[in-house]
């Protein structure tokens, strides 16, 4: 299904807290010292269709600080883009509720506030790597005068500025989705949503893109929620790992990534790192 991230345009294809950073099964959490930017109180989703109903998402609680880097791990159907869907407002909870700052999502939504990454990063043939960055520019009414400066910024933050004028099928497949990524925060939304964005891409190059992403994200510090079903990805990335239990979806823990930051390819060979991938996968194979 082809959403619209920004307003009138297709950029994409998809498809009450306390203040504690401890890992908990299923509680609400947020990383300790952070405003909440993202909170799920109760939340349900169940799909009607014409065979029956599927609940996609049970009992979710969980509260996302402002800034904050989370990893939403599970297992395939375990509700994952869901609950992204839920959040950006293209799908409404059954029950409980989701507010963005205090606000219902679609406030959110139409005030741009979130930029979308998918697996397939849905570039427009037709236009450059420039023009495909652009896009979303013209599309939400960023100043003119800056537009050019801003995708030039973004395309040197990810080393293609010399690959501007290419045109995306002249692209590796790393390149169209660093191109994706940084479409997605051209107009400086306030969160990224993320769906399993790398998951498509040979294992030295999604190596690469983390790198990229969290470059990017020290730099512009938005707010992520990351859907993966790897586990290491997870670790290397976020802050706190959401690991989710299937049918119907279900926090079975979240567990705090105490790794010091900024992160590089070398931590994945630390001792700490091994311990919290471990720990994610005993609670996935539970
Ligand atoms: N539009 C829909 N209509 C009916 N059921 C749906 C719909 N979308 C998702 N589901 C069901 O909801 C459950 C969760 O699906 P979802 O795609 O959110 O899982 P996921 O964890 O993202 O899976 P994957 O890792 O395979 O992408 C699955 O059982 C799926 O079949």
């Amino acid at each position: 299904m082809a959403i619209s991230a920004v307003s009138g345009i297709s950029i994409g294809t998809p498809a009450a807290s306390d203040s504690s950073a401890a890992s908990a099964p299923g509680g609400v959490e947020r990383a300790a010292g952070t405003q909440p930017c993202i909170n799920v109180q109760n939340l349900e989703l169940t799909f009607f269709t014409g065979n029956g109903q599927t609940t996609a998402l049970q009992d979710i609680n969980l509260s996302i600080g402002e800034g904050e880097f989370v990893a939403l791990l599970g297992p395939t159907g375990c509700g994952k883009s869901s609950m992204l869907r839920v959040v950006s407002d293209l799908l409404k909870p059954t029950a409980g509720t989701v507010t963005i700052r205090g606000k219902p999502p679609s406030v959110a939504r139409q005030a741009n506030d979130f930029g979308f990454v998918f697996q397939e990063p849905a570039l427009l043939p037709w236009r450059t790597a420039l023009d495909n960055v652009r896009l979303p520019l013209e599309v939400v009414g960023f100043p003119a005068d800056q537009r050019q400066s801003r995708c030039e910024e973004l395309l040197e933050s990810v080393n293609l500025l010399k690959f501007k004028d290419a045109y995306p099928h002249e692209l590796s497949g790393g390149m169209k989705q660093r191109i994706a990524i940084i479409r997605a925060l051209s107009w400086r939304p306030s969160i990224l949503l993320m769906d399993e964005p790398f998951s498509a891409l040979d294992e030295i190059t999604k190596g690469q893109l983390q790198e990229d992403l969290l470059e990017l994200w020290e730099s512009e510090r938005k707010t992520v929620l990351f859907v993966t079903h790897n586990i290491s990805e997870a670790v290397y990335l976020a802050d706190r790992v959401v690991v989710l239990s299937s049918h119907p979806g279900r926090i079975r823990r979240i567990l705090p990534v105490e790794l010091p930051r900024p992160r590089a390819e070398n931590i994945r060979e630390t001792m700490e790192f091994l311990r919290h991938v471990r720990e994610a996968r005993e609670e996935l194979t539970v």
